[in-house]
């Protein structure tokens, strides 16, 4: 764990307090701000509290070096999310030095703003309270909570949840431990994406949790063994319940392939998912896999590190659709990327329906031939699939679903998307190598870093680059000849 930087230095760890502590003196100035420009009595002014609590990976405490911070931002009656949270709160975020590249997400379920504070990425929703003043103890547990509407709520879920995955898991540093584990094993085989129809951090932290419950004094080798043992046998769509949820009303709405639950009051029910039939494949056979490595976790000469070996995208498929991305500089690329993204699952679902099976890489490339700042993707698709032609037609229908929404005119004028198909028979013969073989060749390629969010996977960049680095002139032909 310590090789791969799993966890995060003291350094880190204190950069991150420091963030939280910032953070935290900025909303007390707001909320205080907000309460005057309310005309609220002067002498109760001074006495009014907001509080941010975290969630999320940092929350759990399973964070690494390049992980986000989540931050829920909770307000008292008078504060509102359309105009004190999103207006006030962002202009004085903006004028802070240490607080730069700031985007509110309001049409999301759970709005939010997302900016980096000393150059850490912060997610930042906003839940308001029928409360005067919200301390830092506040309890979101009590019956008596009242919040002030239905957003509030949705955006309030994700501390509860993850407050009670903290009370219901036996051995805290165990739990974390392995979490971390297998979301690194997660990342490199590549069934780490909630948009992509992978698993989010969240399905992971309960599938672990469920592991820590069945295996209350299990070692962190013990544990990850189990999680393997156990899941690749669950009867899906047999959901997973960790003991001392509250039993939702709602059953699983039956298109979840892999219902999972969250251990909250029911409101919340099941953990959203977007698992497609083909993602359901491949986390299916990642977790087969992963069961056939580590039933010899007690041999004296296990090897852990295969468990966690990237997966061979080249050798494994014959064709791969690529989406190549740019934009005039990182800022907007960063938006223009989470934009096309969550149009991804209508690409992956047709595909699916056309090929039969398609494997969205989530890793992010990108491509240093190009001068402008660009991001890359490549999707496997299976060798029996249908033939190219097809695949044209999907791409139309693409980039009317990028384009149609697009709610900025002038953006489709800077921000350019390309989809094409890259044959991977066209790949020179002596970079179809396994992922980790060819080390040492010049990386062109690379994972992009203009988002610290889209930094995690820094870990991949010594593995997949190599084979197509000099395949650059060749699959520019080949896009060509395939429009
Ligand atoms: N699909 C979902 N359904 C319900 N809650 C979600 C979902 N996706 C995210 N959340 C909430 O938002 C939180 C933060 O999500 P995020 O995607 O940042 O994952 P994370 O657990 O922090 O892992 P990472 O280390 O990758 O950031 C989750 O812990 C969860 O509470
Ligand atoms: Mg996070
Ligand atoms: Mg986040």
């Amino acid at each position: 764990m310590a090789s791969e930087g799993l966890e995060p230095t003291p350094e880190e760890e204190r950069k991150r307090k420091d963030v939280m502590e910032q953070l935290k003196q900025i909303i007390l100035e707001w909320v205080r701000k907000v309460a005057w420009q309310r005309h609220l009595p002067k002498e109760q002014i001074s006495s009014i509290t907001a509080t941010i609590l975290a969630y999320g990976s940092y929350g759990l405490g399973v964070y690494g070096s390049n992980s986000d911070i989540d931050a829920l931002c909770v307000g008292p009656y008078f504060a509102t999310l359309e105009e004190d949270f999103f207006i006030v709160l962002r202009s004085m975020l903006q004028s802070r030095p240490e607080v730069s590249d700031i985007h509110c997400v309001k049409s999301a379920k759970v709005p939010l703003m997302r900016f980096k504070l000393n150059g850490i990425s912060v997610d930042f929703p906003y839940a308001q309270l029928c409360a005067s003043s919200v301390p830092d103890d506040v309890d979101l547990f009590s019956p008596n909570l009242a919040v002030a509407d239905e957003t509030s709520w949705r955006s309030l879920s994700g501390v509860l949840v993850n407050k009670r995955i903290l009370q219901l898991v036996p051995h805290l540093k165990n739990f974390q431990s392995m979490l971390r584990c297998i979301k690194l094993w997660a990342r490199r085989r590549g069934v780490y994406s909630h948009v992509l129809g992978f698993f989010g951090g969240i399905h992971l932290a309960i599938l672990a949790a469920y592991v820590c419950q069945r295996l209350p004094n299990g070692s962190i080798n013990a544990l990850v063994t189990f999680f393997f043992e156990n899941f690749s046998v669950w009867p899906w769509p047999k959901p997973v319940i960790l003991q001392g949820s509250s039993i939702p009303f709602r059953h699983p709405d039956g298109r979840s392939l892999m219902p999972i639950m969250m251990p909250c009051s029911s409101q919340f029910g099941w953990c959203n998912s977007n698992i497609t039939k083909s993602t359901y494949r491949k986390i299916k056979d990642e977790l087969q896999r992963g069961y056939l490595i580590t039933r010899d976790s007690g041999r004296a000469n296990f090897e852990w590190s295969c468990l966690f070996e990237p997966f061979p995208y080249t050798k494994m498929y014959a064709s791969f659709v690529r989406v190549f991305l740019t934009a005039p500089d990182d800022d907007e690329l960063g938006d223009w990327v989470g934009w096309v993204k969550s149009r991804f699952l209508s690409l992956l679902l047709k595909l699916e329906t056309m090929q039969g099976y398609c494997d969205p890489n989530p890793t992010e490339y990108v491509d240093h031939s190009v001068s402008d700042p660009n991001v890359v993707f490549y999707w496997g698709l299976s060798p029996n699939g249908s033939n190219l032609t097809d695949i044209i037609s999907v791409k139309e229908g693409f980039m009317k679903s990028v384009n149609k929404d697009l709610y900025s005119d002038s953006r489709s004028n800077r921000c350019k998307i390309e989809l094409s198909i890259v044959d991977s028979s066209q790949f020179p013969k002596s970079l179809q190598l396994d992922s980790g073989a060819s080390k040492g060749s010049k990386a062109c390629w690379r994972i992009p870093d203009y988002n610290q969010q889209h930094r995690r996977p820094i870990i991949y960049s010594p593995y997949f680059p190599q084979y197509f680095v000099r395949y650059v002139p060749e699959r520019r032909e080949y896009d060509n000849a395939v429009g």
